[in-house]
């Protein structure tokens, strides 16, 4: 970069409030493109911040929000949703004359809601969404923009600053983006998180059980811890916040709970039926294409280290209500690829091996009927399924934590390994999409 760009950037402050995990990662990496930050955490925080900073070259604590944002051009908060009204209200009148405000948080219509509510007039909002965790490359994904109120100016200014990341930018209004992160994100969750509850709740590892390995459940396990090492704030905000996230976590328990009476009931002709008939729904104008997850890919992410041969069918209750709730809520989950995380994709991928390799659907609806290995499993993830909607519904912040600590204290100990996997199943994914969207763009 040229010396007289690096000191232009050098006068363009940027202001941090909230330095948790996604607050640091983006003073990092905006500091080391060579703009100024200011940065703030909770005031008790600030000794600590300080010392943890010295020695980074651009970034600058403050002790609270109110002096990041009288002295910054551009100010994002990091902050967990259920606050970020709070914390708006406190510091959003000191911002300076004519900046520019965004967020970090995951439901952007209460967030412009907000910054409308606390902000001066004459300031700017442009807001983003990193569409993946802290620990993530953003090297190529996606990360939303939200060109809610602003002069062209500013809004360049923005897309300079988020350009140091390489990620691919799209461009959403807040409605448009809640509506695709309900679709992609929550339901995504709602089915991990389930499944961690299920497994915690039968008090097993499945890694240490060999019904769960191999294949598919490789991306099932390390994702679920993979979400459960997270903080719940994540996951609860981005859930209760959006409307449309409740409903389709609403439809992700009601089709697990049909499917499994069905199952129950030895209706396999109806279950068959409607499983069919969700697959042709979602997968129907996937024919002609590669599937995402091959054998091969799958078998580098076993945390079991079990052989392929060791496998057993499993009745994939998870999978089969994902298709079938999609469908219901009539999402054709391909139409959000540009617009999705690494955990999406890896899910989309896991239901598109089952989906789109027949066989195996007919032995897991077979093995579903026939035997009852997976019944308690079964029995469980329904019941999981079920409370995580409610408390979703009831938009009880405490509820959520309470039910996400169980599972996090029990699968603790493994989560260093799940994340090193994780975080190359996460690479793995981006590679293949990203041939497939030349290949698809080739047609
Ligand atoms: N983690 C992820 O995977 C992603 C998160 N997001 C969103 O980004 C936002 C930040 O998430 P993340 O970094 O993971 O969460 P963290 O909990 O790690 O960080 C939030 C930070 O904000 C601090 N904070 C709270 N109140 C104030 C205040 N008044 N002044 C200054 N700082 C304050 C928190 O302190 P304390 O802990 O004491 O409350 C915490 O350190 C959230 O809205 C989240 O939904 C978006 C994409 C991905
Ligand atoms: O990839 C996922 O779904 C994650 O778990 C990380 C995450 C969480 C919240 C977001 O708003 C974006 C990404």
């Amino acid at each position: 970069m040229e010396n007289c760009e690096m000191t232009a950037r050098k006068e363009v402050f940027v202001g941090i409030i909230g330095m948790g995990d996604m607050g640091k990662m983006y003073a990092r990496a905006i500091a080391a493109a060579g703009w100024s930050i200011n940065a703030c955490d909770r005031e008790d925080k600030f000794e600590g911040l300080k010392k943890e900073f010295a020695e980074v070259e651009n970034i600058h604590v403050y002790a609270n929000g109110r002096l990041v944002s009288r002295i910054s051009d551009y100010i994002m908060y990091a902050v967990e949703a259920e606050l970020l009204d709070t914390v708006v209200a406190a510091y959003g009148p000191s911002t300076k004359l004519g900046a520019i405000v965004g967020g970090q948080t995951s439901c952007k219509a209460p967030e412009v809601k907000t910054f409308e509510k606390h902000l001066p007039p004459d300031v700017d909002i442009v807001s983003c969404h990193s569409l993946h965790g802290p620990t993530v490359d953003p090297a190529g994904q996606p990360l939303v923009i939200i060109r809610h109120r602003a002069s062209d100016k500013s809004f360049k200014l923005v897309e300079d600053i988020l350009s140091c990341f390489h990620s691919k930018l799209v461009y959403l209004s807040a409605e448009e983006h809640d509506t695709i992160t309900a679709d992609t994100q929550a339901v995504t969750h709602a089915a991990f998180l389930s499944m961690g509850s299920a497994w915690t709740a039968n008090n097993h590892f499945p890694w240490e059980v060999t019904r769960w390995q191999g294949g598919i459940e490789n991306v099932k396990i390390n994702l679920t811890l993979r979400i459960y090492s997270n903080r719940w704030h994540v996951y609860a905000g981005l859930a209760i916040l959006n409307p449309a996230a409740q409903q389709q976590i609403r439809q992700y328990a009601a089709s697990a709970t049909e499917l499994f009476k069905l199952i129950l009931e030895g209706k396999k002709e109806e279950l068959t039926r409607r499983i069919r008939s969700a697959g042709e729904f979602v997968f129907g104008k996937q024919k002609d294409q590669e599937l995402l997850l091959r054998d091969d890919i799958l078998d580098k992410f076993s945390l079991s280290g079990v052989p392929a041969h060791a496998r057993k069918p499993n009745s994939h209750l998870s999978l089969l209500a994902m298709v079938d709730c999609w469908k219901k809520c009539n999402i054709v989950p391909y139409d959000h690829i540009i617009c999705s995380t690494p955990l999406f994709r890896l899910w989309l991928g896991a239901t598109e091996y089952l989906f789109r390799q027949p066989e195996l659907l007919d032995d897991c609806i077979r093995f579903a009927m026939e035997d009852d290995t997976f019944r308690s499993d079964d029995l469980e993830f329904t019941f999981a399924a079920r409370g995580w909607s409610d408390a979703v519904s009831f938009g009880d912040f405490d509820a959520y934590r309470k039910r996400f600590e169980g599972p996090q204290e029990y699968f603790r100990p493994r989560f260093a390994d799940a994340t090193k996997v994780g975080n190359q199943m996460i690479r793995t994914i981006l590679e293949r999409t990203k041939v497939m969207e030349k290949a698809r763009s080739e047609e």
